[in-house]
């Protein structure tokens, strides 16, 4: 592509998923690739984001299996909160250094600052004018923050990751993926969690019957939920903050927790100067991950889309750029079946076809009788259900579960809806046994 008009054929702004994964691979076929990045190489997932919450979450999944096999083995387990942020630190502090390795290893340069558009190939990093002919914009998000008086007074899921002390009592704003992960690491570990949340759902985008039984279950472990709670204010007395909310209700906290959702990080790039089209979920794209100016492209988070904002569709975008750049496809962006799990514990997972849009289609919706699964038996699980969907020539079409391995389960169900797999290829798989692989499977045969 290099016609030396241009520093760089591709610029990235950002390097976290959205980048990396697609940049190295479009480097190599000879592409002179740049990426500017304001904060750590690698961005959200690796450093504050999945990989340092599924750390923290380990030993929550041990104190739950402990505690289901209470009679085998010593129970209860204690987390050690201090400990726990020191190994997550430890597990995931080699990750920006071994990402920058990736990208440079690849001849890609790495350009630390804030990148700012001045034209639409001139994109400004520390006052100095990088040029580009295409131009990715794959800049995430960053937390939403209430705005309410007393606001600075909350704390993000970054700053709840990197507590060395964990306090006795913490509020929790929202009721989404961020809010049930980390009441659910919060109690594990001894706080006192009060969640306040919004509406009377929690994780709506989820199967709610399975959502109320994490719900419950998180009840009754002593985390309180506080619906509809239209929260006015943050103040703070002393040592101890208040939450204002309702009609002349208050709760006294020691820590609180915005998690009321993540914001497109789109206000420091001038898109304004460049007239490139975003609405409040992101940058509007068409089927190409093409903005509205024609040599800029973005990908990951920052996008306005439909598909769940996940590192998995990160990925999946930057590698799509990666063959849409170097001319190896002109064909539209395909997304395939795009799974979801919350990790709280048990976990909540989903793929594919909706209960409720089953349900609209008279679609077969098939209840997986756990309690006469022995595998389930083998661990003492306690809440494990599932729903698998059948279309009309009973294909596969979606699947939720509520379990320990809910996420395994789905990964292992995933090829079948995305392929729709019929009897036939059905028949041809063979899972190692036993394993929650073989389990899953023979549900659906
Ligand atoms: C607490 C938490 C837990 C999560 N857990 C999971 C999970 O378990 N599974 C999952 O699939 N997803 C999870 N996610 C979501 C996942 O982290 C994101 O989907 C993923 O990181 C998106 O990648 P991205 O490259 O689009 O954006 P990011 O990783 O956010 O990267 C964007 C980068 O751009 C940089 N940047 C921004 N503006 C500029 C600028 N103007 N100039 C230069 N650089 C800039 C930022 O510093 C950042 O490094 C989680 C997110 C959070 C917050
Ligand atoms: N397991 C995972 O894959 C995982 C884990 C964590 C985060 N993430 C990603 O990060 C994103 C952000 O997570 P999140 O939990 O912050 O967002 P979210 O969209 O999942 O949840 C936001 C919550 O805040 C509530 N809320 C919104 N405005 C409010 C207000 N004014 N007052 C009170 N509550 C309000 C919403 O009702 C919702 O419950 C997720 O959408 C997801 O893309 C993924």
């Amino acid at each position: 592509m290099s016609q030396n008009k241009f520093d760089y054929d591709v610029l990235y702004i950002g390097s976290g998923h959205g980048t990396f994964d697609g940049a190295i691979p479009l480097a190599a076929k000879g592409i002179k690739v740049g990426v500017v990045e304001a904060g750590l190489v690698g961005g959200t997932c690796p450093n504050r984001g999945c990989n340092a919450k599924i750390s923290l979450d380990s030993p929550v999944t041990h104190q739950r299996y402990a505690e289901s096999m209470q009679k085998i083995v010593t129970h209860p387990v204690h987390i050690n909160w201090q400990e726990n942020v020191q190994h997550k630190n430890t597990v995931i502090q080699n990750l920006p250094g071994a990402i920058t390795g990736m990208l440079k290893n690849q001849g890609i340069t790495i350009l630390k600052g804030t990148g700012q558009f001045q034209d639409q190939h001139t994109v400004i990093v520390n006052e100095q004018a990088i040029t580009a002919e295409k131009v990715v914009i794959a800049t995430g998000l960053h937390p939403h923050r209430l705005d309410i008086p007393g606001t600075q007074l909350a704390h993000d899921s970054e700053d709840f990751m990197n507590l060395t002390h964990l306090p006795d009592n913490i509020a929790i704003i929202g009721s989404g993926y961020i809010s049930m992960e980390f009441a659910t690491m919060a109690n594990a570990a001894g706080a006192n969690v009060t969640v306040l949340m919004h509406g009377k759902q929690a994780l709506r985008q989820f199967y709610q019957p399975f959502v109320q039984k994490i719900v419950d279950d998180l009840t009754q472990r002593g985390v309180k939920f506080i619906t509809q709670a239209d929260i006015s204010a943050f103040r703070q007395e002393g040592q101890s903050l208040w939450i204002d909310y309702g009609q002349d209700q208050y709760l006294k906290t020691n820590w609180i927790l915005d998690a009321t959702g993540r914001v497109p990080n789109i206000e420091k790039l001038n898109l304004d100067k460049i007239g490139i089209a975003y609405n409040d979920n992101g940058i509007v794209v068409n089927d190409h991950l093409q903005t509205n100016v024609e040599n800029i492209y973005a990908s990951g988070d920052v996008i306005d889309k439909q598909q769940p904002k996940l590192t998995p569709t990160a990925i999946f975008e930057s590698l799509y750029l990666t063959q849409l750049l170097s001319q190896a496809t002109t064909d539209p962006i395909q997304y395939p079946v795009i799974p979801s799990v919350v990790f709280t514990s048990p976990r909540i997972a989903k793929a594919g076809m909706s209960v409720a849009a089953a349900q609209d289609n008279h679609f077969d919706i098939q209840t997986v009788d756990f309690d006469n699964d022995w595998y389930r038996q083998v661990n003492n699980e306690k809440i494990a259900d599932s729903r698998l969907i059948f279309d009309n020539a009973h294909h596969l079409v979606g699947a939720t579960e509520v379990s320990d391995q809910a996420d395994n389960a789905m990964n292992t169900l995933l090829p079948a809806i995305e392929f729709q797999f019929g009897k036939a290829e059905l028949s041809r798989l063979i899972y190692l046994f036993p394993s929650i692989s073989s389990a899953t499977w023979d549900q659906i045969k």
